[in-house]
């Protein structure tokens, strides 16, 4: 399998692998908060899903497993046998696929503001429906809404204007693919195969995923540590890159 997904790679050709996985509705450009600190002592590869950016769009709906067999031929394609992996989000959701059922590709994982099961799925698919037939903009502003707190949207419009564009300008039928492959996912019989040491991280005032979903991930993967983002929402790499940075490089310098 040729991979159909787009990818950006940053940082020196000869250091460890870092896959970064983003939100639905964004693209690698939502990791630029961590691009200088990781890139500094990692190889960064980040990926849009397929879907999304500048992936291939094939007709939905997708599954989770089919979104990780799409980056283990990105993998093939980049020569990379094995690499560390932090996704957020639907992200996270694909970490969880490939280091349960990829074990020998992922070295150490980072899970961040995700869920190994994100119901009710009925509400996926009525999100999924929206977008088809009413585009991007229909749903822009609720998603939006649970990506930042009140307090940081006050305080960085261009901010959010510039995530709501990265929202709005996914293909439809990319999105609604995500969306129907997150209402039929169920990672949790799953986790108790990761045995890559773990770190999860949750955005104290996540919406979306809140921190009980975090923790029902920690409990399922042996050995796996939580830390809580303070002052976040969903997308609290954005939020709150200084913590999330200092998160991120202790738990892949560890290895
Ligand atoms: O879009 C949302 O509501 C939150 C979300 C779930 C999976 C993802 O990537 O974002």
């Amino acid at each position: 399998m040729t991979s159909r997904l787009h990818a950006t790679v940053d940082g020196p050709a000869d250091a460890p692998v870092l896959l970064l996985g983003s939100s639905l509705g964004t693209t690698g450009a939502m990791w630029a908060p961590q691009l200088a600190a990781l890139a500094a002592r990692y190889r960064v590869i980040r990926y849009d899903h397929l879907g999304h950016g500048d992936s291939a769009v094939p007709l939905g709906p997708y599954r989770i497993e089919l979104l990780g067999r799409e980056v283990l031929a990105l993998l093939d394609d980049l020569g990379v046998p094995r690499a560390h992996y932090a996704g957020l989000s639907l992200g996270g959701m694909v970490g969880m696929w490939l280091a349960a059922h990829a074990p020998e590709r992922v070295d150490r994982l980072a899970l961040l503001c995700t869920s190994a099961s994100l119901g009710p799925a009925e509400g996926w698919r009525q999100r999924a429906a929206t977008v088809r037939a009413a585009g991007m903009a229909a749903i822009a502003d609720a998603v939006v809404a649970r990506w930042f707190t009140p307090p940081f949207a006050e305080s960085r419009p261009e901010v959010v204007a510039a995530h709501r564009a990265l929202l709005t300008a996914t293909p439809t039928g990319g999105y609604a693919g995500c969306c129907e492959a997150i209402a039929a996912m169920d990672l949790r019989p799953d986790l108790g195969k990761i045995a890559a040491p773990t770190l999860v991280i949750a955005g104290a005032d996540d919406p979306a995923t809140p921190v009980d979903h975090a923790d029902a991930i920690v409990e399922r993967i042996a050995g796996a540590r939580l830390a809580v983002v303070d002052r976040a929402a969903h997308l609290a790499t954005v939020e709150q890159p200084g913590q999330v940075n200092r998160l991120l490089l202790k738990h892949f310098d560890e290895g």
